[in-house]
Formats: structure tokens, C-alpha cells, sequence
């Protein structure tokens, strides 16, 4: 999404209570909020205006509204928990188990994040300008739980009675029910608040009756003045623009040939990073998670939408988003799109970012080319410190790291080389560890070892992070790579680690089952290694039962450790048929996405392939260059040594050329090329920069007419042939394949706007009667979260003396995929046959603790029985010295579920042994963030 200065930016906030889960039909699901974004930012029906933000506030309870109000209608001076305890609301039960919202419910103290939830949207929504509109939907009737105008109005500074009238008088002609809607509007702070009623008619009528005067409002609440005078300060900034170029950049002979920049090791790079991780804490002592603004630059880039041909995909952005969204970063993450390679666009959109976030990441633009202004822009114009410009690495080897303050504020500024393989691999070695460290997250274990299942011979002079596959097995982790290139992401798929390869200047080769340090670029959970951390009880047995119950084991399967297979046995078989077409990103913000939102806006982010995809075209679509040098007709080594080394400049080739718009290189030529850039006809390879001497220059100084080579060229040296990275035809993924960061960015390289998956199952978690079975269900929804599971997730708890429990039955069967029946329900049991026997039709799966014995037909039927529930300790794991550990009886994170002996004397035994004891461990979080490189 490319934001002009001028954009403005709207939040739609549905609030409804109509999404239960008697009516899980999706259709019915907010379409009202769904509509208003598409009016907004599909029909721009007002004028420069973008859904930047969207949340949707939905439950079973009454209370929701009254929590809304609470936060409202108060200054946040007091605690949401001193409120609600005030007001005797019992939060704890009442909200977040409905608010059925992953990044919350995610983290294990749900209760604790959920006023953050609220405070975080109001707040930063209005306070905090992220939003200059808030449109709100829903809540505006006559009912006891309509509250939104009330809300509202404790919230506004000012009024803005003409525009709520102004829709009244408009709908009262539709309709005389419009006198029943009772919405206000006003300003808070710089934010313009409308509420609009709850139907997606209604809303969408309402809104058009202001549209038009929004952009205007807009402008008069921010204050013309402002407006005018960075008005100002840009017109005055392009027209002194061309004085601030530096001169290395517009005297192109006499540019830099080396770079000012020293290597330091990955060690120093790591170090200066952590000195520069502050944690950041909100007036309520909360942790303040930074924004985060992603950009892309090059001339060469299009963006997905637009037509291939001698252009290349932006896949940088997207794909560098989606690896913090798969870590799970809590903070905003902005995406600008593409940037062009030219210092004013660079200025503008770096000022645009600065106002907007407080780290910014680019991709492209940091090496050696005279397009590559990235780092001059913020030395010369920013007056920014770079603290380091080149790392001794492979690849990302030119990632430059830059602070400045920017309105008195420190700004953090994460340079990645272009090279896709470069920029993710420098995304998940800088970016996730810093992320991390300012969300507070607990650094436990800086890298695994791993051994090594083949030799590898000719090690690159720059240490190496090799994309490479690892494994457990026989209670060891293996890990394996192969050769790869840093522009070929297909390198990343079917890896899940980065593999650290020493300097051929340390080491000649490296022998097999050599123990090596390896970074996981996956979660642990998809990296098989939680599933053996307990060797000997984690098989899990999935029985499928087809009529008889003969064949029920007992006692062997353990869900939680199994709740990724579990997903994907279900993933395989049962929902083979079930499909859907999804966009590969969604270039929307959420700040909360809740589980039903996926339906509309998520991205094709951890769904599963449904079929395989072979490639359409080729990449690059030219020979390009690898390197900023020179293009040069090679002929071969036994002419180089009598032949002179000079070659006239008579060509340049920048990223952006159009090939076919290029001469042929004779003997004795040269282009001028710059990395990504298309190779010219008749040249053969290409000489870096650093290897070249100007012989001769224009009069004024600024153009290079010759150039001599200082060291012995090679065919075909420094250039991407046509194809080498994919090729037309090249099978690129499985069908099957769970889509991650890399493999969305494989897509869309190819140009997968929206890609065919796995529809996820809907789950119903029904706990019957008792406590214990409360938990159970508490429990399973935190392993779905922590699986990331897609689907619909519901629970509902089924007791006694429930009337309605046909009614919920019924439901239940009609619209959800997979019902997970805890407790002891001997007492519905010939109920919920019978509702299985009447819709034998449609695959349902139930996975039944305790006992339920039908007979049903057609019924694909897992059933776990018995866990030992009672076994399992949450603890803490760590790692240390090349092997976990896992520490009971902890206050600390408890990260794991640790399997101990049921019997009291068992236990008492196995303390008093004080020797190791080996336990089982499942892991319940999301591990990955033990696993940083620091
Ligand atoms: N003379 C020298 N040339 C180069 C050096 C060097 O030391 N001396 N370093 C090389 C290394 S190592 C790397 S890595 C690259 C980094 O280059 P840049 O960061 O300047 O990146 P670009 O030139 O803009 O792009 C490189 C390559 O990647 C493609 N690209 C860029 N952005 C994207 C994107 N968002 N999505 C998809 N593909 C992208 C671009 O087309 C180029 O092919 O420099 C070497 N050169
Ligand atoms: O360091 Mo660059 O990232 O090799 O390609």
C-alpha cells in the first residue's frame, strides 16, 4: 500500500453481539465492517482515504458494551481490573473466553492482555493519531446493551452535531425506523468520530451521506496551518533538493571505489544491536511495542498487481511482514509498498515513515550501485548515525543499522540488502532477536547444535548462514544443507534453520557429524523437535473408527502434545474437499485479528496448499547482474593477458532498464551495471566495482568515458543467467506444503496474487458438566492458538441442567467441522448419536475425552481417551550445553507440560534420587522466541 502525505487514515470498530455460537453462519458475520472497508478502500467513496485499521468487538455476554463504555468514558486513570472489580463485572469468565481473538487469547494471561486490548485500540487509534476517522458499526439502537453513543460521547472533546443530523435527515427519507438510531459523532484529540448503525444497508447509506465532506473535515481538524507550512518546508526542500545530493552520487566517476564501510563480524553487529534494545514502557507501565514500517526500494520493482515483463516483483515487504507476523509480534506493522530509487522520493517516504513508526525496515539499495542511495539519504539528510554498514557475512552481507531522532524521537532504522534470500535471512539474524528483545521476551537460548549428516568442502571467505533442513532422530537433531544462492528463495522452502558455516579462512572443510550451531527460521512446533523431546509417550495414535469400538486404545494418546498433528491429520483427511481461494497478503492492518476475521482478511500465512504449483515464468526474467561493476565482452583468459584492460564506458544499465531497449557490448565496451540490472547483449560477465580504476573522465568531472580492470575477469562471473533462480515449468511447491513467509514470497515472485488452500476446520470445544473439563477446554483453545490454527473456535460449556442443550446441539452439528466433547457426558450421549445418525451425511469428527460408544455410519470418529490430565505439570524448559532441560515447580515462564509420575510416592522417589531424570515435555508455547541468536 503506498500512503501519499495526504492519506487519510480510517478505523472501522464493529460492535456486535451477534456472532454467537447458535449462529455460526459466516455470511451473517460482520458484513457490515467488511462492507465499509471495501467501500473505503476498493470504491473510494472517500476521496484519499485508506481502512488502516480494523477491529470488531464481538461476544456471547451482555458486558461487552459496558466494558467498551468503562474505557471510554474514563481517562484511564483507573485500572481496568480495579473498574470492573467495582463494578462487579467478572471479567475474568465473562470476556476473554468469548472473545475468541488469537493475539490475545494467545498469550497465556489472557485476562491480563485484554485491557490492553481495548486501551491499545481506543488509545492508540485516536490518541496517538494512527486514525484521522473512526467509524464505528453497530450499538446505536434502543436496546439495553446499545451503548455506542454513549461511549462515545464520553470520549469526544467536541461535538459535531451537523454531521449526525445530516444523516438522520437523509435516512429518515429511506425510512421512518431511522429515527430509532440514536448515533452521535464528535472529536477526540485529531480524530474525527462517526458512528454508524449496525446493518450493512444502513451503514453503508449513512456513510455515503457523509463521504464526501470527510477529506475536508479532515483537513480543518489537523489543522490547516500545519498543513501548509510542510507544505512549505517540501517546496523548499525540492528546490534546494539537487545542492543536497552528495557529490559521490552525482559525479558518478568519481564515486567510491570501495566501500566506507568495514566489515565487522556478526558478533559486533549482534552487540551494537543489543545496546540499542530499550524497552519502552506505556503511562501504565505496560510494555509499549514499537511501530514497525516495512519498505522496499528499486527501479525494477512492480508491485504484484501490475503486468510482468522486464520487471521484478516486490516480494521484500510483504514477505519481511508476514516473518514478524509468524513470530508474532505484537506491535504494529505498517507496509509502504515500493519506494523508487531517487533521493526525493527516498525523503519523502522516509519523513512519511518517521512520523508513523518507530523502526523502520528497508530491503534494497545498500550496496555499491549509483542508485543506491539508501544510506546516503539518511547520513546527508537525516543527519543519521550509521552504526554499521557492512557485516562479515553471507548472506546480507551490505545490512546497515542507522538511529536518528527524528522530532525529538529516537528512530531505529533496519537497512537489508534487496536480494530476497538476503533480506529474510537478515530479517530473522537482526530484526526478530531486536523485536524480541524490545517485547520483553525472555532470551534463553542463543542457537541449537545440531550434527552435521554430510561433509562440506569449499566454505566461503565470509562466515555463512546456510538455509538447511533439521531433524530429529534417535534422540539427536541432524541437520543437512546444500549449496544455494542469495536471490533464490527457493532455497528456503523445506528448510527451517540457518546453518552457521565458519570463514574458509578458519576452516578448510567441515566433516560429517560435526556438531554445528543452527538458528531456527520456523517454529520449533514445525521443526519436529517438540514431538521427540519426549521420547517415549508422544506417539500418538489417531483410531479411526469405523463402526465397532473394538479397536479403541486406551491410555496411550496424549492431545497435547499431538495438536499439530491432530490439525493436520484432519487437514489431509477430512478436509480434502473443502477449499478456498485466499490472497497471498492481506494489506490491511489488524490490530486484533480475531479468528473470525480470517474469513475475510487474513492471508494465505500457515493455510496448507491444496495444489502443487510448478512456475509460469522465468526469474530473472533477463541475464542480470549480481554485482555493481561493469558489463564486459569477455573473450578468454589466453587473449586477457595480451589484450589491453581498458574498456570505454558506453552504456549504463540500472535496475529499471528495459533490456530491449539496450545496444550490443563490442570488445573493448563496457556498461556500467548496477545489481538486479539487466546484462546487455554481447556481454558476458560482469566486473565489481571495487576491481576497477577511471582512466578517463568529461571535462566537468562527472561522467566516466574509460575504465581499465584490475583483476582477470571470468566468463560469465557475477551474472544471473535467464531463469537460474526459477525456471518456466520448475514444480516450485507441494501440494500440501504449509505456506510460511518464504514460500507466500516464492508465490508472489511468480506473481500469486491469491492462491487455492485448505479450508480449516470449524472447532467446537463442548466441556460438559465439571471444572476439570473447563480447563481442559481452556487448555485445548491455548494449543490451537499456539498451533496458529486458522479456523472458527468455539466453546461453550454444557452443563446439567442446560434447557437448551438440543438447541446447542443442533447448532453445533449444523456448522462446525470438528466437536471436542470433554468431561463425562454419559447423559447426552444418545443425544448427540442421535444427532450424528441424523446428519450422516456431512463428515464430522469428534475427539471425546471419556467414553462415547455409537454406532454411527459415516462418522470419521477420533476419540482420545483417558488423558492423564492429572500428570502433567506446566513447567519451564530451557536449553543448555546441546540438550533441554526441563525445570518443575517454577515460577518462572512455564513453557512446557511436563509429565510426572501420578503416584505421590513415585514422585517423592524420584526427588529424593537427586540424580537427572528424564521426563516427558510438550512443549505449549511458541517456543521459537527461546531460540534467538543474541
Ligand atoms: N560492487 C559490489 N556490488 C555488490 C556488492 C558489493 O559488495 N560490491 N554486494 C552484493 C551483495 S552481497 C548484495 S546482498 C547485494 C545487495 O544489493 P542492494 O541491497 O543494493 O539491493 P538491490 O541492488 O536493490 O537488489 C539486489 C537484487 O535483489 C532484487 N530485489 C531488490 N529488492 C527486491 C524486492 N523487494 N523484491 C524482490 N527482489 C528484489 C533486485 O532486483 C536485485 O536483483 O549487492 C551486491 N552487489
Ligand atoms: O551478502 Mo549478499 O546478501 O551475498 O548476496
Amino acid at each position: 500500500m503506498d500512503f501519499e502525505k495526504t492519506t487519510i487514515r480510517v478505523g472501522i470498530l464493529t460492535i456486535s453481539d451477534t456472532r454467537t455460537p447458535s449462529k455460526s453462519d459466516i455470511n451473517s458475520f460482520d458484513s457490515s465492517g467488511y462492507n465499509l472497508i471495501k467501500l473505503i478502500n476498493d470504491s473510494n467513496v472517500i476521496k484519499s482515504a485508506k481502512v488502516v485499521q480494523y477491529d470488531c468487538v464481538t461476544d456471547d455476554f451482555d458486558k461487552i458494551q459496558v466494558l467498551f463504555s468503562i474505557l471510554l468514558t474514563t481517562s484511564f486513570t483507573k485500572g481496568l481490573e480495579q473498574q470492573l472489580e467495582s463494578l462487579k463485572i467478572n471479567y475474568l469468565y465473562s470476556f476473554p473466553v468469548t472473545i475468541l481473538c488469537q493475539d490475545v487469547s494467545r498469550y497465556s494471561n489472557i485476562h491480563k492482555d485484554n485491557d490492553l486490548y481495548l486501551q491499545a485500540k481506543m488509545s492508540e487509534w485516536c490518541s496517538e493519531r494512527k486514525v484521522d476517522v473512526l467509524l464505528s458499526t453497530g450499538g446505536t439502537g434502543f436496546s439495553s446493551r446499545d451503548v455506542t453513543p454513549e461511549a462515545t460521547l464520553g470520549l469526544v472533546q467536541k461535538l459535531t452535531p451537523g454531521i449526525s443530523q445530516a444523516i438522520m435527515n437523509e435516512s429518515l427519507k429511506l425510512t421512518p425506523m431511522a429515527m430509532l438510531s440514536r448515533a452521535v459523532s464528535g472529536i477526540y484529540e485529531k480524530t474525527l468520530i462517526i458512528n454508524l448503525p449496525g446493518s450493512a444497508k444502513a451503514s453503508r447509506e449513512c456513510l455515503s451521506v457523509v463521504a464526501h465532506t470527510i477529506p475536508h473535515a479532515v483537513s480543518l481538524i489537523k489543522d490547516e496551518k500545519e498543513i501548509s507550512k510542510q507544505f512549505h518546508k517540501q517546496l523548499d526542500f525540492t528546490a534546494n533538493n539537487k545542492s543536497r545530493v552528495p557529490e559521490c552520487v552525482t559525479k558518478i566517476a568519481c564515486r567510491p571505489r570501495e566501500s566506507q564501510f568495514p566489515k565487522i563480524s556478526m558478533k559486533s553487529a549482534l552487540n551494537i544491536l543489543k545496546e540499542h534494545a530499550v524497552l519502552q514502557y506505556t503511562e501504565n507501565n505496560k510494555i509499549k511495542y514499537p511501530a514497525v514500517l516495512i519498505f522496499s526500494t528499486g527501479d525494477e520493482l512492480k508491485s504484484i498487481k501490475e503486468s510482468h515483463g522486464d520487471y521484478i516483483r516486490d516480494t521484500n515487504s510483504v514477505m519481511i511482514k508476514q516473518i514478524l507476523e509468524q513470530d508474532h509480534y505484537k506491535g504494529e506493522v505498517f507496509n509502504f509498498g515500493i519506494v523508487r530509487d531517487n533521493w526525493d522520493d527516498l525523503c519523502k517516504h522516509f519523513e512519511e515513515a518517521f512520523n508513523n513508526a518507530d523502526i523502520i525496515i528497508t530491503s534494497g539499495g545498500v550496496s555499491m550501485g549509483e542508485k543506491d542511495l539508501i544510506k546516503h539519504v539518511l547520513k546527508e539528510h537525516f543527519k543519521s548515525k550509521i552504526h554499521f554498514g557492512r557485516v562479515n557475512m553471507k548472506p546480507g552481507m551490505p545490512t546497515t543499522f542507522v538511529t536518528l531522532f527524528f522530532k525529538d524521537t529516537k528512530k531505529y532504522i533496519f537497512c537489508l540488502p534487496g536480494n530476497p534470500v538476503s533480506a529474510g535471512v537478515c530479517t530473522h539474524l537482526f530484526v526478530l532477536p531486536y523485536l524480541r528483545s524490545v517485547s520483553g521476551k525472555k532470551i534463553i537460548i542463543h542457537s541449537l547444535k545440531a550434527k552435521l549428516t554430510h561433509p562440506i568442502n569449499g566454505l566461503d571467505i565470509r562466515p555463512e548462514y546456510r538455509r538447511a533442513l533439521l531433524k530429529y532422530e534417535n534422540g539427536e537433531l541432524y541437520v543437512s544443507s546444500n549449496y544455494q544462492q542469495s536471490s533464490r528463495l527457493l532455497s528456503f522452502v523445506g528448510s527451517n534453520c540457518l546453518l552457521h558455516l565458519p570463514s574458509s579462512l578458519e576452516e578448510a572443510n567441515i566433516e560429517s557429524s560435526t556438531i554445528m550451531d543452527v538458528t531456527l527460521i520456523k517454529s520449533i512446533e514445525n521443526t519436529y523437535v517438540a514431538p521427540i523431546l519426549n521420547e517415549t509417550n508422544l506417539s500418538i495414535e489417531i483410531i479411526k473408527k469405523q463402526g465397532t469400538s473394538d479397536n479403541i486404545k486406551t491410555e496411550e494418546l496424549l492431545l497435547f502434545s499431538c495438536i499439530n498433528d491432530v490439525l493436520r491429520l484432519m487437514t489431509e483427511n477430512i478436509f480434502e474437499a473443502k477449499t478456498k481461494n485466499i490472497p497471498t497478503d492481506n494489506p490491511i492492518i489488524l490490530l486484533v485479528s480475531t479468528i473470525n476475521n480470517h474469513m475475510f482478511f487474513s492471508s494465505a500465512m500457515g493455510y496448507v496448499l491444496y495444489s502443487p504449483v510448478n512456475s509460469s515464468e522465468n526469474l530473472p526474467p533477463f541475464p542480470a547482474s549480481i554485482k555493481d561493476g561493469y558489463a564486459i565482452k569477455y573473450i578468454n583468459e589466453d587473449c586477457w593477458s595480451q589484450k589491453s584492460n581498458i574498456f570505454n564506458v558506453v552504456q549504463v544499465s540500472v535496475a529499471g532498464t528495459v533490456p530491449d531497449c539496450q545496444k550490443e557490448i563490442k570488445e573493448g565496451e563496457c556498461a556500467r551495471i548496477s545489481t538486479g540490472a539487466p546484462l546487455p547483449p554481447g556481454a558476458n560477465c560482469v566486473i565489481q566495482v571495487e576491481d576497477t580504476a577511471v582512466v578517463s573522465k568529461s571535462s566537468d568531472g562527472k561522467v566516466e568515458l574509460a575504465i581499465s580492470i584490475l583483476k582477470e575477469p571470468k566468463l560469465f562471473e557475477n551474472v544471473r543467467s535467464i531463469g537460474s533462480d526459477i525456471s518456466v515449468g520448475q514444480h516450485l511447491l507441494d501440494q500440501k506444503t504449509v505456506l510460511g513467509p518464504f514460500e507466500i514470497a516464492l508465490l508472489r515472485s511468480i506473481g500469486c496474487e491469491n492462491v487455492q488452500v485448505y479450508k480449516c476446520p470449524s472447532i467446537h470445544i463442548i466441556p460438559c458438566n465439571d471444572n476439570s473439563a473447563y480447563a481442559i477446554s481452556h487448555k485445548l483453545k491455548n494449543m490451537l492458538e499456539v498451533a496458529d490454527f486458522k479456523g472458527n473456535l468455539f466453546s461453550q460449556l454444557l452443563c446439567k441442567n442446560l434447557t437448551n442443550f438440543s438447541e446447542l446441539f443442533k447448532n453445533v452439528f449444523d456448522y462446525d467441522d470438528v466437536i471436542i466433547i470433554c468431561g463425562s457426558f454419559f447423559e447426552f450421549c444418545d443425544f448427540v448419536e442421535s444427532h450424528i445418525h441424523i446428519r450422516n451425511d456431512t463428515r464430522k469428527i469428534s475427539l471425546g475425552f471419556g467414553r462415547m460408544n455409537h454406532n454411527e455410519k459415516n462418522v470419521c470418529n477420533m476419540t482420545l481417551h483417558n488423558l492423564p490430565l492429572d500428570k502433567f505439570e506446566r513447567a519451564e524448559l530451557d536449553y543448555e550445553n546441546g540438550g533441554f532441560n526441563v525445570i518443575c515447580f517454577t515460577m518462572n515462564r512455564q513453557s512446557c507440560l511436563v509429565n510426572i509420575p501420578s503416584s505421590a510416592e513415585k514422585m517423592n522417589n524420584m526427588l529424593k534420587e537427586e540424580k537427572e531424570t528424564e521426563l516427558d515435555a510438550i512443549v505449549t508455547e511458541n517456543s521459537d522466541s527461546y531460540f534467538i541468536y543474541y
